[in-house]
């Protein structure tokens, strides 16, 4: 009795003390919690000073969001160069694709240091979230200059211990980020990565088909380019599997039907609304979201369920025997054919182009839709308040897949023979390769190898250039970021002025018989007004390390200054900084009649411009004051 008793009292002790030790331990484990978390705010503060960012806010916001929300908006924590090391928190399907930095480590033809944004990574933002949500640039802008609230009643542990460990494995990958070198700006960035999704693409895509349907003068057979799809659906469908997908079938369809509409004659614009409304409805399919595919974007943007072969597309605009070589970039070449020129661009094959590794098909996708976005200065409906005809007209896009024709080849190894080429002879590209070709009008000579006439021709230029950038500012916060003489093209037309509309107002401008026309939007940023699109050449250390008092190389230095290395927000300045370029070749690189009067004023021009803050302000410096002419509107 008396054993069981003192039995008892043992394993009650026991007890007690097994109660007591789990107490402790939870207590510890409490206390433990409490620290990291202190640890963790404390080291966010710091980053936050450095980021201009309330750093831990937005981690309670972002948490929050998402409990409300349920959404997959990406949140991107990373260095300026990201080629070095970037460090993503959360990430989607899509993102991993366009943010791809490719470096060529292949000897090349090309090694001129301008011509070499080899660690492309066109980006694109505030496109939507990939629930399918939409978020514009303003709320992308929101999201990224604005501290969130700070959550209330978060105050309080989170008693999930699986939570507590996500964060801390955020903050050791800070920590990481932390102890290594120190950025010498202001390079912490934090914004929202997301992916370019169909609803975006449909969206180019309605004023794509709006502009190219309402137009005064076009048949709607010539529109939509109908017979291609049959003509090349039964040859190519082997090859590119994706275009039989059942986005591409409805876009056919829907293409049908208006065919249909058309052949009864019943021209009823509500029809045709209809029917590509249906269209529109088709890409918008959801379900298309989880299997994006750029190549059949690519194809809907160009109106076409399937790749064409060159001959087709020559052909509708010159006998192919006639075609001649009149330019050429890094990844282009340029064809003139009859009155337009085509510039065939290679994309998502295994091989190395002129050394470089190929551009993706997301990237020729924001590239042309950059060239449509500016195409609307042009007068469309959506921008009446700015428009300008400087920016070279695209007049149409086309996906072509198969070898280049010969008489491609021939007018190639032609120029090659006159210019000696910077690039591989394209007899090489494997019979497989895909090519975008950007059909264009003809901007004639670049302002490299033009020969200007006189004083007046060169303020003629320097006006309309300035104008056009104005424009494009206005319209779009358009910065074009690779403004030199090889992407201006001249040309001598009869008009003696040219209309601009800057913010509503109409502006003539004189020519003297010159007209320049914009090209390679390569590096531009723009904001579209649904997203903003930009390359990030943070990750082409190479494109500043040009030579020195080089005037290109010097303005691209420049430009890393304004931006801060910050390549995503809108900085007009770099168009300023271009204009002092510009005027700086017109002094030093190019001969024409001028008075030592002439070159004072373009001096003293170049000075003021340093005040200017945008291509905007720079329109209305007394240089310009008889070269554009205001009217109303
Ligand atoms: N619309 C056009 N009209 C006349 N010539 C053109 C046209 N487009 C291009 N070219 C010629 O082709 C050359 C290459 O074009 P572009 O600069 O657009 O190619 P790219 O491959 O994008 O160049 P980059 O090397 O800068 O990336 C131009 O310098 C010009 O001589």
């Amino acid at each position: 009795m008396v054993m069981r008793v003192a039995d008892e009292k043992r394993r009650g002790r026991c007890d007690a003390l097994v109660a007591c030790r789990v107490v402790v331990m939870e207590l510890l484990c409490d206390l433990y919690v409490l620290f990291r978390q202190l640890q963790c705010k404390l080291r966010l503060r710091i980053m936050s000073s450095v980021a201009g960012v309330d750093l831990w806010s937005q981690i309670i916001a972002t948490e929050s969001e998402d409990q409300i929300q349920q959404q997959q908006t990406v949140i991107v924590y990373e260095r300026k160069n990201p080629q070095n090391e970037t460090l993503t928190t959360t990430t989607t399907k899509h993102v991993s694709s366009v943010q791809k930095n490719r470096v060529s480590f292949a000897p090349g033809k090309r090694t001129s240091w301008n011509r070499s944004l080899f660690t492309r990574g066109r980006t694109s933002i505030a496109v939507t979230a990939c629930d399918g949500n939409y978020y514009g640039p303003e709320k992308e802008k929101r999201i990224r200059k604005n501290k969130p609230p700070l959550a209330r009643e978060k105050g309080v542990p989170p008693q999930n211990y699986e939570k507590e460990r996500a964060y801390f494995q955020e903050v050791d990958a800070f920590e990481l980020l932390e102890e290594s070198p120190s950025p010498r700006n202001k390079t912490w960035v934090m914004g929202t990565k997301n992916c370019v999704l169909p609803s975006h693409i449909s969206t180019v895509l309605r004023k794509w088909l709006r502009t190219r349907s309402f137009g005064p003068s076009v048949s709607l057979s010539k529109i939509l380019e109908t017979p291609e799809l049959s003509r090349d659906s039964v040859h190519n469908a082997m090859l590119y599997p994706h275009s039989q997908n059942s986005c591409s079938s409805s876009f056919v369809s829907s293409i049908h039907r208006i065919e249909e509409i058309e052949t009864v004659g019943e021209k009823d614009t509500e029809d045709l609304g209809f029917a590509i409304h249906d269209l529109l409805l088709s890409s918008q399919d959801p379900a298309l979201d989880e299997h994006w595919e750029p190549v059949s974007d690519l194809l809907k943007v160009c109106g076409q369920s399937s790749p064409s072969t060159f001959t087709d597309v020559i052909s509708e605009y010159c006998d192919i025997q006639s075609i001649a070589k009149v330019g050429e970039g890094t990844y282009g070449e340029a064809f003139v054919a009859g009155q337009i020129v085509c510039k065939v661009v290679p994309f998502d094959g295994d091989s190395l182009v002129n050394g470089e590794v190929q551009k993706k098909a997301e990237e020729l996708l924001e590239e042309v839709m950059l060239s449509l976005t500016l195409n609307e200065l042009r007068g469309s409906d959506t921008q009446i308040h700015n428009v300008c005809p400087t920016f070279i007209k695209t007049l149409s896009l086309r996906v072509c897949a198969g070898a280049y024709d010969d008489a491609m080849i021939r007018a190639w190894e032609e120029w090659d023979k006159k210019h000696f080429s910077e690039n591989d002879n394209p007899i090489e590209f494997a019979e497989k390769q895909r090519f975008v070709v950007f059909v264009q009008e003809h901007g004639g000579q670049d302002l490299e190898s033009f020969v200007l006439l006189n004083f007046n021709e060169a303020c003629s230029l320097l006006v309309q250039i300035t104008m056009a950038l104005a424009v494009a500012e206005a319209a779009f916060e358009f910065e074009h970021r690779d403004l030199h003489w090889g992407n201006i093209l001249l040309s001598r037309k009869g008009s003696e002025t040219l209309l601009f509309i800057l913010d509503g107002k109409k502006m003539h401008v004189k020519t003297y018989g010159l007209v320049a026309s914009i090209i390679d939007f390569t590096l531009s940023r723009i904001n579209t007004g649904e997203s903003i699109l930009f390359l990030d050449l943070s990750s082409d250390p190479e494109l500043f390390e040009g030579p020195k008092r080089d005037k290109q190389s010097e303005t691209y230095r420049k430009m890393k200054q304004v931006t801060e290395d910050c390549w995503e927000e809108s900085f007009p300045k770099t168009n300023v900084l271009w204009l002092q370029y510009l005027v700086d070749i017109l002094l030093q690189k190019k001969n024409y009649d001028r008075t030592s009067r002439d070159e004072r004023e373009l001096r003293s021009f170049n000075k003021r411009l340093n005040g200017y803050k945008s291509a905007r302000e720079s329109v209305f410096d007394p240089f310009f004051s008889d070269l554009i002419m205001a009217s109303d509107v």
